[in-house]
């Protein structure tokens, strides 16, 4: 089953209107008696219908079936019944404050779509009180088939680290590539299909506030992310019937129920609810001229705000290909210890903080108050480094989750064959330098 994407159309947050079938979109109301070509209307709220004009989020979709039509939840079996690994299973036992990394997370070997291949690595908060994150990889190997898939714990920001994935959604299809990201939103049901084979990457499911662009504050009325790079599909649909399955998750477990006709049959919609993707290659990185590292917040593409205003609930920061020209400056990130918890991920190339060991598709979380910053050889290369030059971060594409709340990891993730048990040795040669003046 594969629907054919029509493009794609610019903005962040806009109030779209878009049409697979000409006439299909009502004019000047909603909910007309009859709407166009025997469709129903439904609405889709992802704010309360009562939030400030400039965050309520909701849109008005005309389907050839309702959204209600389906067979009974069942707890959903993986296939094969293994243990389930995508849940948010975090926070119930003590958290350790180490630095944690490890390695990429492994193909699998066995068929493994999008849905049996995420795998919960950490998280905070919880679906049930509508804040913190659940942070997922995600390793498949083939296309979702006759199999539909919703979140109604959060909106699903998917940042692929290797293949492309084939987006189809019931409000238009998403091509979304390495160093590009998507957001699907809270409830909205797609299925996700694998072009390039054997695909993995990281799903931050985001439980708290919808993610917005950042203010700019002094930067102005550009740059960083800007909202006309932020692409929503057109309408797409298929009027298929079949046998198919449709999964939600729904407070931290997953459900199945029959279902008897794509989901993905949505003719027309209007509104500013909706799936977008963005390139993380059209970010307008801005840094220090002069002096000093700037804090990881200059780099915020996304934030999802909390109710204390400047404290987020996950911002998503990246560290795009840029140039380091800060004079008398120890370049890299410092040595820091923050008050928010730091999920990262590797996307393409190297980490300016950390010469080796953090692999694309690879991950680390330093923890509220855990000590980190440049190991040992980037620390011995950047203090000697010749600053009469500027420097190149050329061939990179690193991101962060980061969040007020502390980040608990799962206990599958801190038994994974591919933890770095031995990552703490990364900063073990950094050597003392100093010796109390005579
Ligand atoms: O820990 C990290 O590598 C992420 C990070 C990068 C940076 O440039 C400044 C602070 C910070 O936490
Ligand atoms: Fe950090």
């Amino acid at each position: 089953m594969t629907i054919a994407s029509n493009g794609y159309q610019s903005g962040f947050g806009n109030e779209f209107a878009t049409e697979a079938v000409p006439g299909a979109l009502p004019e000047g109301r909603n909910s007309p008696q009859k709407v166009a070509h025997g469709l129903y209307a439904e609405q889709l709220s992802g704010t309360a219908f009562t939030a400030p004009r400039g965050q309520n989020r909701r849109s008005w979709l005309y389907r050839i079936r309702p959204a209600a039509m389906h067979g009974t939840f069942e707890p959903f079996v993986p296939s094969p019944a293994s243990a389930q690994t995508f849940h948010n299973l975090f926070g119930h036992e003590p958290v350790t404050p180490d630095q944690l990394r490890w390695d990429p997370l492994p193909l699998p070997e066995t068929p493994t779509d999008f849905v049996d291949g995420l795998c919960t690595m950490a998280g905070n908060g919880s679906p049930a009180a509508h804040t913190g994150v659940g942070i997922h990889l995600y390793a498949a190997n083939r296309s979702m088939d006759g199999r539909f898939f919703y979140d109604a714990d959060g909106e699903l920001l998917i940042v692929p680290q290797q293949g492309r994935l084939l987006l189809a959604t019931e409000l238009g299809v998403l091509e979304v590539a390495p160093q590009e990201i998507a957001v699907i939103p809270r409830g909205v049901r797609f299925s996700v299909e694998l072009p390039d084979g054997p695909s993995r990457g990281y799903v931050c499911e985001n439980f708290g506030g919808l993610l917005r662009l950042p203010d700019l504050g002094p930067i102005g009325s550009n740059g960083l992310a800007n909202p006309r790079d932020f692409l929503t599909p057109c309408a797409a649909y298929e009027d298929v019937e079949g046998d198919f399955e449709l999964i939600a998750k729904f407070q931290g477990h997953l459900w199945r129920a029959p279902i008897g006709h794509s989901p993905l049959d949505v003719v027309a919609w209007h509104g500013n609810y909706a799936p977008y993707k963005y390139d993380l290659r059209r970010f307008n990185a801005i840094g220090s001229i002069s002096f000093d590292h700037p804090d990881p917040s200059i780099f915020t593409v996304l934030t999802s705000p909390s109710e204390i205003p400047g404290t987020a609930n996950m911002d998503f920061a990246i560290f795009p290909p840029r140039w380091l020209v800060a004079q008398d400056t120890f370049r890299p990130p410092w040595f820091h210890r923050n008050v928010a918890s730091e999920f990262m991920g590797l996307v393409h190339g190297a980490y300016d903080a950390k010469a080796e060991g953090f692999a694309p598709g690879g991950c680390s979380l330093h923890n509220c108050m855990t000590g980190h910053g440049p190991d040992a050889a980037t620390f011995a290369k950047a203090s000697s480094a010749d600053l009469s030059k500027p420097d190149v971060i050329g061939d990179t594409m690193a991101f962060m989750f980061e969040t007020r709340a502390v980040i608990a990891p799962t206990r599958q993730a801190m038994d994974a064959g591919h933890r770095q048990r031995d990552y703490q040795a990364c900063w073990a040669g950094l050597q003392k330098h100093f010796s109390t003046p005579a």
